[in-house]
């Protein structure tokens, strides 16, 4: 018997998809359900082996699974979970993917049979790529994977989803919703503003400029442009959900910023160099906590958007 016999994965892009190979070849999951409102994306996921059926109702998606997977753009999982409430059985374990959580959890619980079963995740891990074509087995290698129960949350359901994250060889860290989504705006929320904000300002530069930008763009520039071709629907989704925490961080940014500028207004070079200094020294820490890591090239940079 496997840990789960049917799972049901609800959205089947990169992070649904990704799971979905992982469960497959660690022997997790008997049946796979792929749900998804397009008819070319169910096609795909089939196509590429992510699941055994795919269909497009939500309801009939859950219906006898052990396990439900809500992987779509966060906004829409509280629209999702209400779908697919017909079919769902109390006993049934719900989890989700998303990048945000406060929200997640207010969104999804109030269309729940049983509140206590949904246990919100948050994989730590991905790419710039999006859609089926650009899940792959192994996106959640020696990554981190933080679990945000609630106080009312079945601990043996914690318990099974933990399992399940250690064996797609993810290291599971347990912490309160709020406190998920204070430390994500600052690791991984405002860089991609950062990331969206300067590739914007070089968009908006007139065409001569522009050219130049493309023809000499460094190293720096051109990391910058991976991160901002990231879905734009999901980050749109995460800056809305995490506002007050994203602004606050922002707000420290801007005053660091205007420092920055100040120094080099000045001349101060001292500041810089400390600064620099700083900073090459939490590189190495994150390096030494294995953060750093090659991510796989994407086969022709693609993923291509799906739903
Ligand atoms: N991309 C990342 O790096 C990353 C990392 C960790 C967690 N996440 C989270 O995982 C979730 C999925 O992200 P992803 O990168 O796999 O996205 P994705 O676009 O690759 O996949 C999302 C899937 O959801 C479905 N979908 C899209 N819009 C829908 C809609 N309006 N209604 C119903 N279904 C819809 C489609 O099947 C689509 O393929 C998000 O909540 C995101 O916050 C993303
Ligand atoms: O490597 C990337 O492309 C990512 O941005 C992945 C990344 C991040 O590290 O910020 C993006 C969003 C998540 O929710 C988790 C991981």
């Amino acid at each position: 018997m496997k840990p789960f016999e049917r799972v049901a994965m609800m959205g089947i892009g990169l992070i649904n998809g990704s799971l979905a190979l992982t469960l497959k070849k660690a022997g997790l999951a008997g049946e796979i359900v792929a749900c998804a409102r397009g008819a070319g994306t169910r096609a795909r996921a089939l196509e590429l082996g992510l699941c055994d059926r795919a269909v497009e109702s939500p309801a009939e998606a859950v219906e006898g699974a052990d396990l439900v997977v809500l992987g779509t753009p966060p906004a829409v999982m509280g629209e999702i979970a209400a779908a697919m409430r017909p079919g769902l059985s109390g006993e049934a374990i719900v989890t989700d993917v998303a990048s945000i959580k406060g929200r997640i959890v207010n969104d999804v619980i109030p269309h729940l049979p049983e509140p206590r079963m949904f246990v919100p995740g948050h994989p730590v891990a991905g790419t710039e790529h999006s859609g089926p074509d650009a899940a792959f087995e192994g996106l959640f290698r020696r990554r981190r994977c933080i679990l945000t129960p609630i106080e009312d949350t079945d601990p043996a359901a914690v318990q099974r989803i933990r399992a399940m994250w250690e064996k797609a060889e993810s290291s599971v860290d347990v912490m309160t919703p709020e406190h998920h989504d204070r430390v994500l705006a600052i690791t991984s929320h405002l860089p991609h503003l950062i990331a969206y904000t300067i590739v914007g300002t070089v968009a908006d530069l007139e065409e001569e400029a522009k050219t130049e930008v493309f023809k000499y763009a460094a190293g720096g520039f051109t990391d910058f442009t991976r991160i901002a071709a990231s879905d734009p629907t999901m980050w749109r989704d995460v800056f809305l959900s995490n506002r007050e925490a994203v602004l606050e961080m922002l707000g420290r940014f801007m005053e660091d910023l205007i420092g920055m500028q100040r120094a080099i207004r000045w001349s101060q070079g001292d500041p810089l160099f400390e600064l620099f200094t700083r900073t090459r020294a939490i590189r190495r820490g994150v390096i030494e906590a294995g953060q750093a890591y090659v991510r796989k090239p994407a086969d022709g940079e693609n993923g291509g958007n799906a739903d």
